[in-house]
């Protein structure tokens, strides 16, 4: 007697994308919803940051969080800094939850923006509206108190300093606590060149037809890459320790040591210059059960179509309180919390 075997059902196989390296802008704006610039600083101010960066770095902490029952250490340098100091203190507030604190333990006022930093930042400032002005807006994105408002502009920046080939940061999106849906986030790179790696995450309704594909991306020194609205909504992102590293030699002697020639670095710093909404401002964040800020977060397997995107807010478990968070979770509601004005609320203006 002839046994039918059932034929499994045939799935198509859905290509998978081996990783690609971005090796020149055009290449980045192609395959992803960031841009990089090269040179955007004049050759002496960049390696002047670098140097004063550099010198700060060696007081910069590690970040710490909870993870299960222990405290884990972040395997790189990082630092915070706002722009000008408001008169209610509402950004130190914000600061604080950057270097991640635990056991109630609460980190010392931010630092202000040194003044090569301001200087560079303007720069940046420049490249960043321009490159704004070119693109299309989403509409939970910042739209201004009034028409033509300068749309971006940094006022504070979080910095990290990467010592060698081994030390990194893990694939994250960054939190949206106080930046707000479809943020846009300018990272200049200085010293040491090293990958920046990027990788979709794939809508649910998407995962059985597509693979997500992982790009790199050498980051020079003296580039910026801007991470454009949707990037933290559709990609995570990280610095992955690598094999080998190219050692950075600079351009100039170290202003301290005009008499000897600059020595080549291991090591690399980064600045993040950030734009935290008014709308988002810290006294707006709500509290869990654990009385903490909550974080913001975007539902990245869900669709990101800038109309039907979902964030949520809850308990900062991995910060503090012994890594034993509570159960909150709230969705976001920008008309209920009173958010915006948004490019949403502008489109249903009278005109
Ligand atoms: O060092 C970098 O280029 C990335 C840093 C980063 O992802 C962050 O600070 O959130
Ligand atoms: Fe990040």
């Amino acid at each position: 007697m002839d046994v039918l075997h059932q034929t499994p059902t045939a799935k198509p196989s859905i290509p998978r994308l081996p990783p690609l390296t971005l090796s020149n802008p055009t290449m980045v704006a192609q395959h992803t919803p960031c841009t990089q610039h090269l040179s955007i600083l004049p050759p002496e101010l960049a390696c002047k940051l670098f140097y004063h960066m550099l010198d700060l770095s060696r007081s910069w902490s590690r970040n710490r969080w909870w993870l299960f029952d222990r405290v884990v250490e972040s395997p790189h340098r990082t630092s915070f800094f706002v722009r000008e100091y408001t008169t209610d203190g509402s950004w130190h507030e914000a600061a604080q939850y950057w270097q991640a604190m635990y056991n109630g333990r609460k980190t010392d006022p931010p630092d202000v923006f040194p003044e090569v930093m301001e200087a560079a930042c303007e720069y940046v400032e420049k490249v960043v509206n321009e490159e704004m002005s070119k693109r299309d807006r989403f509409p939970l994105e910042w739209a201004g108190h009034k028409p033509g408002d300068q749309l971006w502009h940094a006022n504070v920046a979080a910095a990290n300093c990467y010592e060698g080939r081994k030390e990194s940061v893990g694939f994250h999106s960054d939190q949206l606590t106080y930046l707000g849906p479809y943020p846009t986030i300018a990272s200049l790179s200085l010293g040491a060149s090293r990958t920046f790696r990027l990788r979709e995450v794939v809508p649910s309704d998407e995962i059985s037809t597509r693979h997500a594909r992982t790009f790199n991306v050498p980051l020079p020194h003296n580039s910026l890459f801007i991470m454009h609205a949707s990037t933290q909504e559709s990609f995570k992102h990280s610095v992955p320790p690598q094999s080998v590293l190219d050692l950075h030699r600079p351009l100039y002697p170290h202003p301290s040591r005009p008499s000897s020639p600059p020595e080549p670095t291991n090591r690399r710093i980064n600045i993040t210059f950030r734009f935290y909404r008014p709308d988002f401002n810290p006294k707006s964040t709500p509290r869990c059960k654990c009385g903490v800020p909550t974080i913001l977060r975007a539902d990245m397997k869900n669709r990101h179509d800038g109309k039907t995107d979902r964030y949520w807010w809850s308990c900062y478990a991995g910060a503090e309180n012994d890594g034993k968070g509570c159960d909150f979770w709230q969705v976001m509601d920008m008309k209920a919390e009173r958010r915006g004005p948004t490019f949403a609320d502008r489109s249903r203006e009278p005109i």
